[in-house]
């Protein structure tokens, strides 16, 4: 299958071209970087070894043109453009980047009627899984139960509530038959009153090199519940994006996650 990279100088896409050279089934076909890199024109090989051969193009339509799929975890307002650019062409997109709003989702849907899109704000397989026992959990409890979500990061980051924090929070939702908007309560500061039953909430650390690490706590009387996920390794998200790249083959246009991939759903 003929991989294509955006964002290949990032933290995640230098992941995604090691991954991809490791599996035997892909290949890298292309690296697109933003407009103005001094990655962009040059061999990709002369700084990272496992992409030589591609030329870094800051030409999206130019480098996912012969792609099978484009994996692609960057920044919303790239994500979307490179979504329209993957539709014109009928090349599937894996989309890791986290921080839409719901404007960026319905350009995301609407690409989606033309392509196979898969996104998730988490690639592996244990955040996924534990989404299924959030909802579960979540389910068996009543509102005597707060659900709160901790989440901690790396210095970097830009988001807040990371996209694993706010997937663990819609799974805690539907558990609860609810919807999420209005019931989530991000962050506390000052006089904020007595926690409203049946809030959710929402709590960001931000410091060092954490790779990700997520708590749900169903806080109760006499007893707290804690479901926790850390990453130790980045990759893990890198081959999560790839497996769903291969997954895409054959697939229907349609907006996809990672429960469809990994037949959880
Ligand atoms: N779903 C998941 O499992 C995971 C999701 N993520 C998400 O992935 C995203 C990226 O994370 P991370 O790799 O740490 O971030 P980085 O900032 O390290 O990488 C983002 C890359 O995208 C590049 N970029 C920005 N705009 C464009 C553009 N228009 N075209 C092409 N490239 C562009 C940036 O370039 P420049 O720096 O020059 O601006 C940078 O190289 C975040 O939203 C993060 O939350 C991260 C890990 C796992
Ligand atoms: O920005 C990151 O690094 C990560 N982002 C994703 C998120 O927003 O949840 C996934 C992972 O936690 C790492």
């Amino acid at each position: 299958m003929k991989i294509a990279v955006t964002g290949v100088s990032g933290r995640m896409g230098r992941m995604l071209v090691d991954a991809v050279s490791e599996t035997e089934d892909a290949t890298l076909h292309g690296a697109i970087e933003r407009s103005g890199h001094d990655w962009v024109g040059r061999d990709l090989g002369e700084i990272l070894p496992a992409g030589s051969g591609v030329t870094v193009t800051d030409d999206p339509a130019k480098g996912i043109a012969g792609a099978d799929a484009v994996i692609d975890f960057t920044a919303p307002d790239a994500t979307v453009a490179l979504a329209k650019s993957a539709a014109e062409a009928g090349v599937a997109h894996v989309i890791g980047t986290t921080g839409f709003d719901d404007s960026h989702i319905a350009q995301l849907d609407a690409c989606a009627d033309r392509i196979a899109i898969v996104r998730a704000g988490n690639m592996s397989l244990g955040v996924n899984l534990l989404t299924q026992l959030v909802r579960q959990v979540a389910a068996s409890l009543g509102v005597e139960y707060d659900i709160e979500v901790v989440e901690a990061h790396h210095r970097h980051k830009v988001d807040a509530p990371s996209g694993t924090a706010l997937m663990l929070g819609e799974a805690a939702a539907e558990g609860r038959g609810i919807s999420l908007s209005g019931m989530a309560d991000r962050a506390r500061d000052g006089i904020t009153g007595p926690r409203e039953a049946g809030h959710i909430g929402f709590h960001a650390i931000r410091g060092g090199d954490i790779i990700g690490a997520h708590d749900v706590i169903f806080a109760g009387p006499g007893e707290t519940i804690t479901i926790s996920h850390a990453a130790t390794d980045r990759q893990l998200f890198a081959k999560g994006a790839l497996r769903a790249a291969l997954w895409t083959v054959g697939k229907a246009p349609g907006h996809y996650d990672m429960l469809d991939v990994l037949g959880l759903r």
